[in-house]
């Protein structure tokens, strides 16, 4: 028998292998008794047909089977297809069409909403009916991860969609400097060559900066620890969420706080941010009205918005951050997925090099003329409807005490979680012909004139046909930003590099995990400056 190499606490005897499978075993059935007592509080969800296995239990051993075959089954070459998770969806989304299903989560049901009819009724129910931010605040543990002032108080999203979105033709010229230096940096090149690299990370550091220089600045937004921080931020606080949503409500108070990187990033992000905010509100205190020279970035903006509590150094500081949280993650992903897909499919450059160049050498580079970049905006489009960064969309809670009504007359009771299937919709033949064909110009091609220009076919516009960026009340406010910035990096890349994956490989499996759906980060692509 093997004998380990530790020992048990009272002293003499070594600690068997035998040993060590009794405390497995003991420590997963207190896990599962957890899970499914958790599962079985929850609202009672059983006249809703199910996906996956028919009972509870039933069903339970089909998620422990998606976890334990998560090696084979979660990275996937062509589409979410091949997981059970998503295999659920997809036939749910084909049986149950304008209609209302479930699939079982790791601890609760998750009820898909299905149908255009009954998705708008989602994306417009009030937030007292349908909670889009409890949802979230609790997929997040948003109070534990990153503060209860923001979950408390999301002023957040009305900055980001007014003051952000008013000053990005103003703050263009910043943005593209930015694209231009970052670019610059990450793909040193020496002559003609061919350069590898890993394409995560480099896009996360131009991503990275070229956000953070609308939101603090230079020279802040070059800092490598600032942006390694806000990258290492978005997953900590995706992972302890997850880890915090595991325990027991009563062990939260004592155990969360050691589980969340909320002191730790703070700490590390107040050397940086603390000085920045601190000098802003010294020269608002001695300058009084005299202060006209404030800098027109995300601190500025929510330095105007914030109230009471809100209104310090520490407050804006956390703030700060997790704008940071919704926007970096989210389009690092995002630009990685088009990159790929610009080297899977190296058929659009041509176009797409000849459109920006016509639009550039009649406007130069302004937001307007991006806005004139009919197939760049399409290829954002296509490749964020056949990815896209999550499967799910239009996530919600019942909150209304007496359950949320459908007009089909079904009611879901309080505390039921809910989403519309993304994905399935996104490759749904009767509104995607040929749905499982990338086609980077689909969009360009929908939209009706070159001159007018249909604004239904545009990346920003979100429909019940078109979800990246949710729709209805709650859709992303930071998409208007995400677009220019996208967009801009796109065309600086298509202009200005050839890209190809290492040894003209296939494009890199996308990895599967829970909903989301992310690019590999692993793998690498070769640059070289555009041969002319
Ligand atoms: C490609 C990049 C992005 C994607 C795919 C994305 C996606 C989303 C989605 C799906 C939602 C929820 C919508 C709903 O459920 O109806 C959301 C919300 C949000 N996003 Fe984005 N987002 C992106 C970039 C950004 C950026 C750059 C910012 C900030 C500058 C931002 C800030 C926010 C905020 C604050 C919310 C919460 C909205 C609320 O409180 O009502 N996002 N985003």
């Amino acid at each position: 028998m093997v004998v380990c190499h530790v020992y048990k606490y009272r002293g003499t005897s070594p600690v068997t292998m035998d040993d060590l499978k009794v405390f497995a075993c003991g420590l997963a059935g207190v896990a599962g008794a957890y899970v499914l007592v958790k599962a079985l509080s929850g609202p009672n969800l059983d006249f809703i047909p199910t996906l996956g296995s028919p009972g509870m239990v039933m069903s339970y051993r089909g998620v422990f089977r998606y976890l334990f075959s998560a090696k084979e089954s979660v990275r996937v070459f062509s589409g979410p297809r091949y997981t059970n998770f998503f295999r659920f969806i997809q036939e749910g989304y084909e049986k149950y069409p304008n209609a209302i299903f479930k699939v079982p989560g790791v601890d609760r049901w998750n009820v898909m909403v299905t149908g255009r009819i009954l998705m708008e009724e989602v994306a417009n129910a009030p937030e007292s009916e349908l909670s889009f931010y409890q949802s979230i605040n609790e997929f997040l543990q948003t109070g534990y991860t990153a503060g209860w002032r923001i979950e408390r108080n999301p002023y957040h999203a009305g900055v980001v969609k007014t003051s952000m979105t008013r000053n990005l033709g103003t703050l263009f010229p910043e943005v593209r400097d930015e694209i231009i230096a970052a670019f610059d940096e990450v793909l040193p090149f020496q002559g003609k060559e061919w350069l590898t690299v890993p394409a995560f990370d480099t896009m996360m550091q131009i991503v990275c900066r070229t956000s953070n220089r609308l939101f603090v600045g230079l020279p802040l937004c070059r800092d490598p620890d600032y942006t390694k921080l806000n990258v290492e931020y978005a997953m900590d606080v995706i992972i302890a969420g997850q880890l915090i949503n595991m325990l027991p409500a009563f062990f939260r108070p004592t155990v969360a706080p050691l589980l969340s990187p909320r002191k730790r990033i703070l700490r590390r992000a107040s050397k940086h941010l603390t000085p920045v905010v601190a000098e802003r509100f010294a020269k608002e205190a001695n300058l009084g009205e005299k202060y006209t020279d404030r800098p027109n970035d995300l601190i500025t903006w929510l330095m105007d918005a914030a109230e009471g509590a809100d209104r310090t150094v520490a407050a804006l500081v956390e703030r700060v951050l997790f704008v940071g949280f919704a926007a970096i993650r989210t389009s690092t992903d995002t630009f990685t997925h088009i990159v790929y897909d610009l080297a899977a499919y190296p058929h659009h450059f041509q176009e797409l090099r000849e459109e920006v160049q016509s639009v550039v050498q009649k406007e130069g580079w302004t937001r307007a003329s991006l806005n004139r970049m009919y197939k760049i905006d399409s290829f954002l489009s296509e490749s964020q409807r056949f990815h896209g960064i999550g499967t799910l969309s239009l996530g919600r809670k019942v909150v209304k005490p007496e359950g949320f009504t459908f007009s089909n007359g079904v009611t879901l009771p309080y505390g039921t979680y809910l989403h519309s299937p993304m994905w399935s919709v996104h490759h749904d033949a009767e509104i995607y012909p040929d749905p499982d064909t990338f086609d980077g110009f689909r969009f360009s091609k929908l939209r009706k004139t070159e001159e007018v220009g249909s604004a239904q076919y545009q990346v920003i516009t979100t429909s019940l046909d078109y979800l990246p960026f949710g729709h209805g009340r709650h859709a992303c406010p930071g998409r208007f930003f995400a677009a220019v910035e996208l967009k801009a990096m796109l065309a600086h890349l298509v202009v200005n590099y050839d890209v190809k994956f290492v040894n003209d490989g296939p494009r890199p499996a996308n990895q599967y995990m829970a909903s989301a759906c992310l690019p590999d980060s692993s793998a690498k692509v070769m640059f070289r400056k555009r041969q002319v």
